[in-house]
């Protein structure tokens, strides 16, 4: 049996079987590493994995996604099974040698749909997908128009005499920062991964929304190339006639996803997009496909450390700190984060003690804390020597991650005696590319149904905003962006 399904799927479950026991009866069973088990669906003696896609009527994309097991032990209880495969649906929670497996089978799925995208969806006007994020410089020499740009977003940092005020501290703080963007490699990888997880994104979609292939990926950064100007030429030039924003920010902050919506408000009302009709994806954050590949990347860097004492590592979530007084003003970020960190450690069943900081201040004013460097020394005073370090508020890596983070804050941590492990960054992760395909999926059959173009959460300003933007933005985007 072994070898026939070798045959068929070679190299795919070499490594697991000997760890794999299946029983239960019916159509469910549980599968698992000694204790560790996950509910899963069984198709008993189906071996040809086209002829197993067709049985269950499972799109191309989920065939390739699920993990198929051979069933071999346990024929006692369920002989018919033997010779069979058990499917694993998207997203359960895996026992982690067989969630490394899933995502090297994702990464298959991502080439096989890219030619099924392009044999269905030719000569059509594509869905957009606009992935909303700040972007980075791409290079140093870029890191001055970043850092205006920036400093020029009044819903980011409202400053008195902004238009002058801007340039000024700009000017003045690009050295600094363009040092930090040459120590991490000569520039942000950030639009290096979201070109990719877009691209891989819309693939996927083409096959598990049809109806609206085929889709394409934008991006539209806030404050670096391409800027949401440049993109919407571009969708112009395309005839793109139906828009879907979709936030990159896993969690909403006025000041981040809200500063993307607002700029996209203003350039849509004045028809630079053409005429769109627009969706809006405005927050994800416990989705079960982001809080999967979060995970996976935890126990990845949890590995590191000899397993006698990996339960007694303390797992160290890190975000973008916000100033005190956008959180005063009702801003949801700090509740979102926290709702994905507890998602996190759910999924990961609380194996281990954990904290939620802050990291990124800028400038005097006060921020919301406990700061993530102070928190790695009071860690270590307190006799905590192995720390795992993870982003949990951006989705590729970032100055944050790859200078602050990594060469800043475990740098010290070390030199305090604590060892410390980064969980890497979502970047390239198939089963983070899968979760944002599920996402828009979701999103489109949601507007399918009638349910609107934006999320009830979106209509509600914060209690304390006073920028009337913003209200006139989220009345647009209720309105299709009419
Ligand atoms: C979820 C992520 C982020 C939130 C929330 C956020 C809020 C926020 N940021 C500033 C000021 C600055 N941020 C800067 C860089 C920067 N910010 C984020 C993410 C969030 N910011 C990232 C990922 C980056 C780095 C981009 C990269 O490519 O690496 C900067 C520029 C760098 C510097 O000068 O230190 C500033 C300034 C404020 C004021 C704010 C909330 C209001
Ligand atoms: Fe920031």
């Amino acid at each position: 049996m072994l070898n026939s399904i070798d045959k068929l799927w070679p190299g795919w479950f070499c490594d697991i079987l000997d760890t794999v026991v299946v029983w239960n009866d019916g159509s469910r069973a549980r599968v698992g590493v000694d204790d560790d088990l996950v509910d899963v669906e069984v198709h008993p003696s189906v071996l040809d994995p086209m002829d197993y896609r067709e049985r269950v009527g499972m799109p191309m994309a989920d065939r390739d996604t699920a993990v198929a097991v051979p069933v071999r032990t346990c024929s006692t209880v369920l002989p018919h099974l033997e010779g069979g495969v058990v499917f694993i649906p998207p997203f359960t929670r895996l026992p982690f040698p067989m969630s490394l497996l899933r995502s090297s089978i994702v990464s298959r799925a991502l080439a096989r749909s890219r030619s099924y995208a392009m044999t269905h969806a030719a000569g059509k006007s594509p869905t957009a997908v606009v992935m909303l994020n700040m972007g980075g410089p791409s290079t140093v020499e870029e890191t001055h128009d970043f850092l205006k740009n920036l400093f020029m977003d009044g819903d980011l940092i409202p400053l008195p005499f902004q238009r002058f005020l801007a340039p000024y501290i700009a000017r003045r703080r690009t050295p600094k920062i363009e040092q930090q963007y040459a120590d991490i490699g000569g520039g942000s990888p950030i639009l290096h991964y979201t070109q990719l997880q877009g691209d891989g994104m819309a693939q996927l979609l083409d096959e598990l929304h049809p109806e609206t292939a085929p889709h394409k990926a934008y991006v539209a950064f806030r404050y670096a190339r391409p800027l949401t100007e440049a993109t919407a030429r571009q969708m112009k030039e395309d005839g793109v006639k139906r828009g879907i924003a979709f936030t990159q920010y896993p969690q909403y902050s006025c000041s981040t996803t809200g500063s993307s919506l607002n700029e996209l408000f203003r350039r849509g009302k004045t028809g630079e997009f053409g005429a769109i009709e627009w969706s809006v994806i405005d927050r994800w954050g416990t989705h079960p496909g982001f809080i999967e590949a979060v995970a996976q990347n935890i126990e990845a860097a949890l590995a590191k450390f000899p397993a006698e004492k990996r339960s007694e590592t303390v797992l160290l979530f890190s975000a973008h700190s916000l100033p005190m007084s956008v959180v005063n003003r009702g801003d949801p970020y700090i509740l979102e984060v926290s709702a994905s960190v507890a998602a996190v450690m759910q999924r990961l069943g609380h194996s281990n003690p954990y904290r939620l900081v802050w990291q990124s201040q800028v400038g005097p004013s006060a921020w919301m804390g406990m700061q993530t460097g102070e928190a790695l020394k009071g860690l270590a005073r307190l006799g905590k020597k192995q720390v795992v370090l993870i982003p949990i508020a951006f989705t590729s890596d970032h100055i944050e991650t790859l200078y602050e983070l990594d060469l800043e804050y475990a740098k010290e941590a070390r030199e305090h005696g604590v060892e410390v492990h980064r969980a890497a960054s979502l970047n390239d992760s198939p089963v983070f590319i899968r979760a944002l395909a599920d996402i828009v999926a979701a999103h489109l059959h949601e507007c399918a149904a009638g349910k609107g173009p934006t999320s009830i959460q979106l209509g509600l300003r914060c209690p304390g905003c006073t920028n009337a933007t913003c209200g006139q933005q989220k009345a647009w985007f209720t309105r299709g962006g009419r």
